[in-house]
């Protein structure tokens, strides 16, 4: 490609230029544009495309869902700005180890800086939208295919020639599935994959609602699939019933950007897939957990930061939320009983299998001491690859409980470094907390004894500890109540501290109007604080307010 040639078509595409982050029509509404690039890797004799080891290349970013149908080989930085996808810096790459994609990768081919140069190095004529996934062949120097459905198809089936056997057998689009594959990504493609986009980009509230009960109604349609397949056959759990196909890897890319992102980024609200839809959320979970190719290319720190990061219409500082805002946390290393705890305290059940947890919140009111209470429960990861959203969830919540499972020993030696971290964020000793030695019904495996709690209890500063067993509920009321009243306590001590400095400010005003000086004699606010803890204290045991706003 020439330099001039590359001027001509960087200048065309200015003088019709596209801006990469408006996205909504005249009328309010979002209309995707189709792909540019349409050709196609092919097995047929004389293809302008052979499938070839190593001489496709292709660009993905983890944030994108329509990238995330594909396999990554390079990607993206998750921050897009006006000249859409970059890669990342040199600087944000220095200091990372091998292997470390965090960040994204370096453009391998030209060192490229930004997506849009391999465009333009493709056609510099080029006006459309600068989208992953990108697949580039390296031969000829140019886009194959920029179109993430049909890439889906050249990867599944036109290298299998080429692939050890056990990778050619896999078949997302096996033959006699092919017309309800086609059937459910007809519905799920315009009414969920775009319908989220739909109703995000919408620029108008008629729109705007219009588009989200559109995704909820779809959506209701897709756990009803689900409902009917296993109650047919249990082992039905995909869409199309016991086969991975390739409509389960297209629904997956949207699922698991619901929760954290559509919900509030794109005002898609009227529920969540983890409260609303119960099939839904287990397939999500079946896939994430037990597929590894589901959770290897899911990134959920680049899917938060690059849409409210990267949305200016919408999100214009940039700010990602947190939330949702939990009262209590519940920390601890993995398979200790976190969720098998928080699931019998909130509802009731004792969870047998073990499914490692993504996150995971509740919602539960309860009665104590004669105030009713609404708490809001995170269910936290133990696995590490998470632990990067800890840091959030600790600086939310108001409460903790620090599991430890009395079979294994590592999982109480975590809680200490937890427990730091807890102080160092909350800046504070004074943290409501409480310690919890779970699986205590297990004699035969027990490794911990009671007193290796207490111990810590002590080291602690006498936090409350508590041995629990999810399985028999034993103690797990007790230790959720146990935080809530620490809790409610901390509240009430903080707003008569407040309320108290209120009163010594206007006494020192009132006092300085007079001129006069009170010395020694006076006020100390330590004392003041004090007495003041004392009489709330015994106000609050009186009290017997309806209700305790936690939240
Ligand atoms: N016997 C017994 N088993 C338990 C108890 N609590 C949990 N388990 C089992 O331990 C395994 C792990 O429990 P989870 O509740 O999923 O553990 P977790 O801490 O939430 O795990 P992560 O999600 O990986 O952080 C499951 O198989 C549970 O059934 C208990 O009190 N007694």
């Amino acid at each position: 490609m020439s330099f001039l040639r590359f001027i001509r078509g960087f200048a065309n595409t200015q003088k019709n230029k596209i801006e990469i982050l408006k996205f909504a029509d005249k009328d309010g509404a979002y209309r995707r544009l189709p792909s540019q690039f349409r050709n196609a890797i092919s097995r047929e004799p004389n293809a302008e495309f052979p499938p070839d080891l190593n001489r496709y290349h292709l660009y993905v970013s983890f944030a994108c869902p329509w990238a995330h149908r594909a396999l990554p080989v390079s990607v993206v930085h998750w921050h897009m700005d006006d000249n859409g996808w970059r890669f990342p810096t040199k600087e944000e790459l220095s200091g990372l180890k091998n292997g470390d994609i965090s960040v994204g990768t370096a453009e391998p081919n030209y060192g490229f800086e930004r997506l849009k140069e391999l465009y333009f190095k493709a056609n510099p004529e080029y006006n459309g939208r600068f989208t992953v996934p990108v697949l580039w062949d390296k031969q000829k120097e140019t886009i194959v295919s920029n179109e993430s459905a049909e890439i889906i198809r050249m990867l599944n089936s036109e290298f299998n020639d080429l692939l050890p056997a056990d990778y050619a057998q896999v078949d997302l689009y096996p033959e006699n599935l092919r017309s309800r594959i086609d059937e459910i990504n007809d519905l799920v493609y315009d009414n969920i994959n775009n319908g989220v986009y739909k109703t995000g980009f919408a620029t108008s509230q008629e729109v705007y609602e219009k588009e989200v009960k559109n995704v909820f109604a779809h959506l209701d349609k897709v756990e009803q699939i689900f409902k009917t397949n296993q109650d047919k056959n249990h082992n039905d759990k995909f869409l199309t019933g016991t086969t991975l196909t390739e409509a389960d890897v297209r629904l997956f890319t949207t699922i698991v950007r619901f929760d954290p992102v559509y919900v509030q980024h794109f005002k898609c609200n009227i529920g969540m897939i983890r409260h609303q839809y119960p099939y839904i959320n287990d397939w999500l979970r079946l896939l994430y957990w037990k597929i590894p190719a589901f959770k290897d290319s899911t990134n959920f720190e680049h899917i938060k930061k690059h849409y409210t990061k990267s949305h200016k219409a919408i999100n214009p500082h940039g700010i990602t939320p947190v939330g949702p805002i939990p009262d209590i946390v519940v920390l601890g290393a993995g398979g200790v009983g976190k969720s098998s705890v928080t699931v019998q305290f909130v509802q009731g059940v004792y969870v047998e299998s073990y499914d490692p947890t993504i996150e995971d919140s509740y919602r539960k009111s309860i009665e104590v001491d004669g105030r009713a209470c609404d708490l809001e429960i995170l269910d936290t990861a133990g696995v590490a690859q998470f632990t990067a959203m800890r840091e959030l969830y600790i600086k939310s919540g108001k409460g903790f409980l620090l599991v430890y499972s009395v079979t294994d020993e590592n999982s109480l030696t975590e809680l200490l470094a937890l427990r730091e971290q807890v102080l160092r964020i909350k800046d504070s000793e004074n943290v409501p907390m409480v310690l919890i030695g779970n699986k205590s019904d297990l004699d035969d495996d027990r490794v911990l004894s009671i007193d290796d709690g207490i111990k810590v209890s002590q080291q602690w500063g006498s936090v409350p500890f508590y041995e629990t067993s999810a399985m028999y509920k034993t103690n797990v009321d007790e230790a959720f109540i146990d935080v809530v009243r620490q809790i409610m306590l901390k509240e009430a001590q903080i707003s008569a501290e407040k309320k108290q400095q209120k009163e010594l400010q206007k006494q020192q005003a009132l006092e300085g109007d007079k001129g006069a000086a009170v010395n020694g004699a006076g006020i100390d606010s330590e004392s003041v604080l004090k007495r003041n803890r004392q009489s709330t204290a015994s106000k609050k045991s009186k009290s017997h307010s309806k209700c305790c706003t936690i939240v």
